[in-house]
């Protein structure tokens, strides 16, 4: 698949997968199970969706899905800093513990911008988990409660993540080969 494409493989299937999991326990203990109401997770459309689906069946403690979806990058592989809402949540977070899931936090403005943005809703506790994070990439900086990897400051696909739409489907991370931007 997308065979040529890919110039190295960054994160593997295992490591996300044991990565999730010790992410989950690590949510689950600050999220016991037995309060009022659950724990609403919002994922942001799209990249999160894959890793948002996994940690929610690997959480021990009951949680409720949501969904966002903002768009900053469009098909560039560089943030315009400029955040759109394309769909908005369907429900009410008032009161209510919120855990934002990202696929990644690169300059950080997306998510800078939504715990903004999610803050005046009122939620009883507004925290992010994010799979991957660009340490070097950072242009505001986020409060990241739960981060899976720090990696290099490279453009990476897979497991969410795309480039104009494609590669979303790998299971792994990894960079592409130069003749893909190239085109
Ligand atoms: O920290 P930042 O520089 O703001 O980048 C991170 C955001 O960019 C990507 O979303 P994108 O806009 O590509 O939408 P998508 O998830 O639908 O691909 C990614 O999924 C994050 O939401
Ligand atoms: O490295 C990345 N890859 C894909 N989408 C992204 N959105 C922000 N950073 C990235
Ligand atoms: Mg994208």
């Amino acid at each position: 698949m997308y065979s040529g494409d890919i110039a190295s493989v960054l994160i593997t299937e295992q490591d996300i997968q044991d990565k999730t999991a010790e992410l989950a326990k690590l949510v689950a203990a600050d999220y016991p199970e037995g309060g009022e109401e659950d724990l609403i997770l919002v994922g942001v459309l799209k990249g999160a969706v894959m890793f948002m689906t996994d940690l929610a069946r690997a959480l021990p403690v009951p949680s409720q899905l949501e969904f966002m979806a903002v768009s900053s990058y469009g098909s560039a592989t560089t943030s315009s800093g400029v955040v759109r809402i394309l769909k908005d949540l369907d429900r009410d977070i008032t009161g209510r513990h919120v855990l934002i899931v990202e696929d990644i936090v690169d300059s950080g403005l997306t998510l800078s911008w939504l715990m903004r943005n999610l803050a005046t809703r009122n939620p009883a506790s507004l925290a992010v988990c994010s799979l991957l994070r660009k340490p070097d990439a950072v242009k505001v900086d986020v409060p990241v409660a739960y981060v899976g990897f720090d990696i290099p400051n490279e453009f990476v696909v897979g497991y969410g993540l795309d480039y104009g739409e494609r590669y979303r489907d790998l299971p792994y991370i990894a960079t592409l080969a130069p003749h893909v931007y190239e085109g």
